[in-house]
């Protein structure tokens, strides 16, 4: 029986680090594992322009407590009325690693996202030419949809058609939750990734629901029926190299979530590592976690993979804080409902 594992010090491509006290409160939570992140642009007013993902990553790195290291991986939040130049400019000097299209009203803080897809064309033209990636929020947002059926849909009416628009264009779907999102990525080529999040590796739709509503399991795209589970779980299990983690872990504080209206989203940052490895063990399938962690991130978007390593060993369940703090209130831990016994040591 394995109880050890060594692995390059893994990366995580969906973040949101927020701004301001939950950024303080959250970014060591994630540096304590990961090297690097894909940090989300979906600030209020969102990081739309250069300047602003520059200054946003400059308040990362100051909220950075000493003695831990991380690099934070910017993008840009696009608008219809985002500037190709400026989007060229920010991928050119280094700071820019993708650009993040959000349908209007798809989810937290969208508003300012895509209504008309044919107003950013030239934008995704220019991205194609530069090779800079695009990271999609993959669902619709018509009114006449059903929740369940958004993000296939997507697909089909939006995503498909986008890339057929625009060859070259590397394209990653962001937290995909359903056997139409593996297999569309499945029977396309390597210009098409998918990040996957720990959550969907582990709840289905029964888990938000059954027994009394469960806000803290609530996100968006919000966990389909058992069997999209189960194919992603094939997914990231499988090797191949176009599924990578993106643990989009979404703060929001417990005041925020569990209310009226609550707010989407799953705070995975504090024990993403023993979930993923745990569900990883399950399918008998932890030769393949350092793929979906370390390697396959780094490969699609054209960066060296960490030269650190972590080990991650098997014993006890793991005690991890039903909440971390925050100045704004405390933020509950994603909680999946089983004992975690793999730790990052
Ligand atoms: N995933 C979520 O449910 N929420 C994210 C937004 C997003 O990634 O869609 C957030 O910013 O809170
Ligand atoms: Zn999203
Ligand atoms: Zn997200």
């Amino acid at each position: 029986m394995t109880d050890s594992i060594t692995i390059r010090r893994p990366d995580d491509w969906h973040l949101h680090l927020r701004d301001g006290a939950m950024l303080q409160a959250v970014l060591p939570e994630t540096a304590r594992h990961f090297a690097r992140a894909i940090i989300m642009p979906n600030l209020v007013p969102p990081v739309v322009r250069g300047e602003q993902a520059a200054s946003y990553r400059d308040r990362i790195m100051a909220a950075l407590p000493d003695g831990m290291s991380f690099e934070p991986l910017m993008t840009l939040y696009l608008t219809e009325d985002t500037d190709a130049e400026d989007v060229a400019a920010a991928h050119a000097s280094g700071l820019v690693k993708a650009v993040k299209l959000y349908p209007a009203g798809a989810t937290t803080n969208s508003a300012s996202g895509v209504q008309d897809f044919d107003n950013v064309r030239s934008v995704l033209e220019k991205m194609a030419e530069i090779g800079l990636p695009l990271c999609v929020h993959g669902e619709v947002t018509d009114a006449e949809i059903d929740i369940f059926d958004r993000e296939a849909v997507f697909i089909d009416r939006i995503l498909d058609p986008i890339r057929k628009a625009t060859p070259g264009l590397r394209v990653v779907m962001e937290h995909i939750t359903t056997k139409d999102g593996v297999d569309y990525v499945k029977s396309n080529d390597a210009d098409l990734g998918a990040t996957i999040t720990a959550h969907h590796l582990i709840i289905n739709r029964n888990h938000i629901l059954v027994g009394g509503i469960k806000p803290h399991y609530y996100c968006l795209p919000v966990a389909k029926r058992e069997e999209h589970r189960l194919a992603l779980l094939a997914a990231a299990t499988s090797g191949d190299g176009r599924y990578f983690l993106g643990t989009d872990s979404a703060p929001h504080t417990d005041a925020n979530k569990e209310m009226a209206c609550g707010c989407a989203g799953c705070f995975t940052a504090t024990n993403t590592m023993s979930l993923v490895a745990e569900m990883f063990e399950s399918q008998g399938a932890l030769d393949k976690l350092e793929g979906f962690v370390s390697l396959n991130g780094p490969a699609f978007y054209s960066l060296p993979v960490n030269e650190d390593t972590i080990t991650l060993t098997k014993g006890e369940p793991v005690d991890y804080p039903d909440k971390i703090e925050t100045e704004d209130g405390p933020v509950t831990v994603f909680e999946p409902g089983f004992p975690l016994h793999w730790r990052v040591v």
